[in-house]
């Protein structure tokens, strides 16, 4: 996606580490600053991540006149508190923005149930590869969520990276592989490096070699279609040093390893959605 001819507004409410990621990562594509605009909780981080980029900045009880796309990146522990300000925000105002949660493990159901309706709800989850434009992103829509809703957000997902729709209960799962996974790959950078200096290697030398063969191996798996294994059968000749490592790999049963770690990940995601109570309005018929 081109900003050059093309105008949508975005709003980020929470500019930690994810929501400043995209906020780089848009102004990285060429969205003009001035479509960005910031709503944080710290004064401090908030101007300071707003001057870093360039963008606007807002409040929750001011938002701004013309938003498109109002992205929603606090934690799920303080998503609901964000939510009952944007509900009262949008009864005193005719703005409808496509509401693009990326908070783990809350569903766009439970989101709905703050705001007025008919909302437009869209849930997502990016990585921080954000920043570089490098991000895969799976989202799903709520309820009213519209094919132009969800066209509108893939348009500004795009612009960082790959985007992909997936059902929503799949997205606990996708927040174990893609949301958490540039983790995993900077623990293995980080095991790699102290490995490397266990050989001999000095830090910096260490440091170059992990980073530059992490970097080169996941260029040639971005290339469109190209299977892992072939790949990985490239580099093991015959009894060579590479099977060598990999039996040992394989002897610390490595593989169930991480199908635990990406089931603990699941289940995590899963179990943050208890962490947002029911929403304050009464159900209807309800006592106040
Ligand atoms: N860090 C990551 O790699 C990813 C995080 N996520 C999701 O993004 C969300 C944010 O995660 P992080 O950026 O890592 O957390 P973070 O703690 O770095 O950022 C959250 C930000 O929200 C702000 N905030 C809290 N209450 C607020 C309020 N009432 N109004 C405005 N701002 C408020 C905080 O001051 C903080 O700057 C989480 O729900 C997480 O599940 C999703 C994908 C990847
Ligand atoms: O660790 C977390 O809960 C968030 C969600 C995906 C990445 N970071």
């Amino acid at each position: 996606m081109s900003w050059e001819h093309v105008r949508v507004r975005v709003t980020v409410i929470g500019v930690g580490r994810i929501g400043e990621a995209l906020v780089a990562g848009l102004c990285r594509a060429g969205m003009s600053a001035e479509s960005i605009t910031v709503i944080g909780r710290s004064v401090e981080r908030t101007s300071d991540v707003a001057h870093r980029h360039g963008v606007r900045v807002a409040d929750l009880r001011n938002l701004p006149d013309e938003c498109d796309v109002l992205v929603v990146a606090v934690k799920p522990q303080q998503i609901e508190e964000v939510l009952t300000d944007l509900g009262s925000a949008f009864r005193g105002s005719s703005l409808r923005p496509v509401v693009l949660s990326v908070v783990a493990g809350v569903a766009t159901e439970r989101i709905e149930q703050f705001l007025p309706s008919p909302v437009p709800v869209v849930r997502a989850m990016p990585n921080t590869p954000l920043t570089m434009g490098a991000a895969v992103t799976a989202i799903a829509g709520g309820a009213a969520a519209t094919e132009h809703d969800l066209r509108l957000v893939e348009s500004v997902l795009d612009s960082v990276g790959e985007v992909l729709r997936v059902p929503e209960d799949q997205l606990d799962a996708v927040t174990a592989v893609s949301g958490s996974g540039p983790a995993y790959v900077f623990l293995v950078a980080e095991m790699m490096i102290d490995a490397a200096m266990s050989l001999g290697l000095e830090r910096v030398t260490a440091y170059r070699l992990v980073t530059g063969t992490l970097a080169g191996s996941s260029a040639m798996l971005g290339v469109g279609d190209v299977d892992p294994v072939a790949l990985r059968a490239a580099v093991t000749s015959p009894a060579g040093t590479t099977a060598a490592a990999l039996e040992v790999f394989e002897r610390s049963d490595i593989r169930h390893t991480f199908q635990r770690a990406l089931t603990a990940a699941r289940d995590r995601s899963l179990k943050l959605s208890g962490m947002v109570r029911p929403p304050l309005a009464p159900a209807p018929g309800e006592q106040h």
